[in-house]
């Protein structure tokens, strides 16, 4: 029985369902079917040229003949020179190039004569119609021309009407060839095998359709070979009940196998998943930033420290009082928190800011070490050294690291973890990443042409590196790469709401709780660092104490006052006029009326101008 009576066989009995559920198409079915009609113990065959002017693109393309056969390919190996070795015209089976550029931008000498024939202008635009092939271009982002020998093949063959069935890639000498070679070898196997089995397909149905066209005897004859009866089909991947279905319901025509891809498009970009034209654009991706840092942990007992890194004018107060602002219900929960300062030099003005100094979420940097595997290590104490061999210039010692804290220390109190990773630390990051579709995103959304997907899908989500460990599950960055690409963990800063004239030894600050809803980059949602923190540091204390109009809680005795570091931020201009007669409009957005609470108290002495204030400020928010 030949390729087509079997597929109608399949067909046939394939119920209408699963037909229709787009998981098995007819198509699918045909090619299935030659699979089980093709002897197994034959490696499918495509050709591999290259045109390599030192070697380089040789050797690469000797490595992708090497691979082929734990994937079930053979390689039919040849340098573009050899033309008498291969016949693209005619040829069956896919077709990979690997070329270098030399010169200044030209062809290698082994594929000057190649370029020329296909650049002949007497060529038809459907010279190369039955081609599938795909291009490994070598070349050097210093020279003007970047692969200019892979991109003119390239752009030539699309001309004379063949098609890509695996992305191009543009590997760049000046940042390391594998950057783009290696994930590059990875991915075309899967093409390369689909390709094969849709080329053979294809080569099968215009065999048959060939012969129906010559012999309609035979064609009869096909057909009565292909009744249900006499026949004993038995596959384990679909289950066959008798359906009736029209031969001419079959793929015929050759679009159909064509217009699939080899893999099936996103419908959507996402911080994982790119789309055309992106997903098959060359690259422009950064150097690699040179690694500097050398960071060994030792479990040596020694002091270990808690609290934040205090810098001179920062100092540790309490809260001494708490006051929930906004109903449960409301859009955002609203806090006022006053500090007791009596005694600290704190000497603050209405319109002054002040610094939280607030750690990073424990959980997050519990999830952290989960990912670097480093839970067992986090009271061991972390040693920093600057490599002796780095290439980066005037590398130093990250300062805002205690020498000898512990792991767990470094992780709470120093470094951003929620800080928007930059493109040099992704671009570090891809060299910890093993899966190729991963290392590949990495690189996009690190690249020049990747810029948008980077800011769509990091900066504007506020995406951090957690976020990107849990998307991409591979990547595992050694700790020195957190230290040397996390920036300094920075405090917190808040307006003053209130005036020490009327608070004596006190000073307010109201604040909303930022909540950051789930979205696909983060699948949990989150609070603001900070205020999540303080809202979690007095709900504890917090007592209900409401009336409808009148604060929800308050805090509770004197009892177990939290207490917080804080430093006043100097230099502030912003001040209320000083003529007291002068009429004052204040406009405000939400939580950021604070300071004029501060500038109303201190010209008149309010007392309730917190809630009023409030209360107008919620009409106009919401
Ligand atoms: C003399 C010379 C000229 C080159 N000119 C270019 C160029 O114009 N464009 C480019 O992208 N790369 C250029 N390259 C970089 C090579 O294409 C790249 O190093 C490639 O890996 C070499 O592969 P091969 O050893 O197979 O020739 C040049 C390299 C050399 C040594």
């Amino acid at each position: 029985m030949n390729i087509r009576g079997l597929t109608h066989v399949l067909y046939r009995n394939t119920p209408r369902n699963v037909l229709q559920s787009k998981i098995y198409s007819p198509c699918m079915l045909h090619a299935f079917a030659w699979t089980c009609v093709m002897p197994s113990e034959v490696k499918s065959r495509f050709l591999l040229l290259y045109g390599s002017q030192r070697g380089q693109a040789q050797s690469i393309a000797e490595e992708i003949a090497d691979q082929a056969a734990e994937h079930g390919l053979v390689a039919d190996l040849f340098c573009l020179t050899n033309k008498e070795k291969y016949n693209l015209e005619k040829e069956t089976v896919p077709v990979v190039f690997v070329v270098s550029t030399t010169g200044d931008g030209e062809p290698p000498d082994t594929a000057l004569s190649f370029v020329k024939t296909i650049k002949e202008k007497t060529l038809p635009r459907n010279h190369f119609a039955r081609l599938n092939y795909a291009v490994l271009g070598l070349g050097d982002t210093n020279y003007a021309n970047f692969c200019n020998c892979g991109k003119t093949i390239d752009g030539r063959l699309q001309e004379l009407g063949a098609k890509h069935f695996y992305s191009t890639g543009h590997a760049d000498d000046g940042v390391g060839l594998e950057i783009v070679v290696d994930p590059w070898i990875e991915g075309v196997w899967e093409a390369l095998k689909k390709t094969v089995a849709e080329m053979a397909t294809q080569g099968q149905q215009d065999t048959d359709s060939g012969r129906s066209l010559h012999n309609t005897d035979l064609s009869a004859a096909s057909q009565e070979s292909t009744g249900v009866s006499g026949l004993d089909v038995s596959l384990g991947l679909l289950k066959l009940k008798d359906s009736p279905a029209e031969a001419s319901e079959l793929p015929k025509s050759t679009s159909e196998v064509e217009t699939r891809g080899t893999q099936p498009a996103p419908l959507e970009a996402s911080l994982t998943q790119s789309l055309l034209p992106l997903s098959e654009s060359a690259l422009n991706v950064p150097a690699l930033p040179p690694p500097f840092l050398r960071v060994s942990l030792e479990d040596a007992p020694a002091q270990e420290l808690s609290g934040p890194v205090l810098q001179e004018h920062h100092q540790e107060v309490s809260i001494s009082k708490a006051v929930q602002l906004t109903r449960d219900d409301s859009v955002k929960t609203a806090i006022m928190l006053e500090l007791d300062i009596s005694g600290k030099d704190i000497p603050y003005h209405p319109g002054d800011s002040f610094d939280v100094l607030c750690p990073n979420n424990s959980s997050e940097v519990q999830r952290i070490l989960q990912r670097l595997r480093l839970e067992q290590q986090s009271h061991h104490h972390v040693q920093l050294e600057l490599k002796k061999d780095t290439k980066k210039k005037a590398a130093q010692l990250p300062g805002h690291v205690p020498e000898g804290c512990t792991l767990l220390y470094l992780l709470t109190w120093c470094l951003e973890i929620r800080s928007v990773p930059k493109k040099a630390f992704l671009r570090a990051l891809v060299e910890c990443t093993e899966a190729a579709p991963e290392k590949r995103r990495l690189q996009e959304l690190c690249s020049k042409q990747g810029s948008s997907d980077y800011n769509r899908f990091i900066r504007d989500t506020s995406v951090c590196l957690l976020d990107l460990l849990l998307a991409f599950p591979s990547c595992n960055p050694p700790l020195s790469l957190l230290v040397e690409h996390l920036p300094k963990l920075q405090p917190r800063s808040y307006s003053a709401a209130s005036s020490s004239q009327r608070h004596p030894g006190k000073l307010h600050f109201v604040f909303n709780i930022v909540e950051f809803p789930a979205c696909p980059e983060r699948p949990a949602a989150r609070r603001g660092l900070c205020t999540g923190w303080l809202s979690d540091l007095v709900s504890p204390v917090l007592q209900p104490c409401g009336t409808a109009q009148g604060p929800l809680a308050i805090i509770g005795g004197a009892a177990a006052l939290p207490k917080v570091h804080v430093g006043l931020r100097t230099g502030s201009s912003f001040r209320l006029p000083s003529d007291p007669t002068l009429p004052v409009v204040m406009v405000g957005p939400g939580t950021g009326v604070a300071p004029f609470i501060g500038f109303l108290q201190q010209r008149y002495s309010l007392t309730s101008t917190l809630t009023h204030t409030h209360t107008h400020t919620h009409t106009h928010t919401h």
